[in-house]
């Protein structure tokens, strides 16, 4: 294969990538549940944010939050469709394995929610009582 038909090659394949990631988070925020609420409480917390003014690394920390909690969201819903996808019985495997990928959401969630209080809680009491 020549030179140039690798590389329109490999970009199409990253255009096919991009699509089928889009169609990914697409498909997750009309029909996940969870991911829903994990979009909605996002941009809340982004509007919030914007309204205090948040210093660069405050921002850094807030994004990295809001980012990691749904990528984890998209990896536990992909690992619950591959369990059902591998077995319709009852098993502790399948047990296991969903309990464990949603175990991760949640602790990084409790993370994101620590955060969440450190960087705009002051910020939002001194609102709240200096008015
Ligand atoms: N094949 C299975 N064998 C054993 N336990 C299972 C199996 N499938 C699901 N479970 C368990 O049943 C409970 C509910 O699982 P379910 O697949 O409905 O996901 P969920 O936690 O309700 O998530 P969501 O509502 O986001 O789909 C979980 O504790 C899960 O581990």
């Amino acid at each position: 294969m020549a030179l140039e038909d690798k590389k329109t090659f490999s970009i199409i394949r990253l255009k096919s990538a991009f699509k089928y990631a889009f169609q990914g988070i697409k498909y997750a925020s009309t029909v996940e549940k969870n991911f829903k609420i994990h979009l909605l409480c996002a941009v809340l917390v982004l509007f919030v944010s914007a309204f205090l003014g948040l210093q660069a690394v405050e921002w850094l920390f807030i994004i990295i939050s809001i980012f990691g909690v749904m990528a984890l969201e998209l990896i536990n819903s992909a690992i619950e469709r591959v369990v059902d996808l591998s077995t319709t019985e009852i098993h502790p495997l399948a047990k296991q394995a969903k309990d464990l990928a949603a175990a991760a959401v949640l602790v990084y969630a409790i993370m994101a929610v620590i955060i969440g209080i450190i960087i705009l809680g002051p910020k939002l009491i001194q609102l709240i009582f200096n008015h």
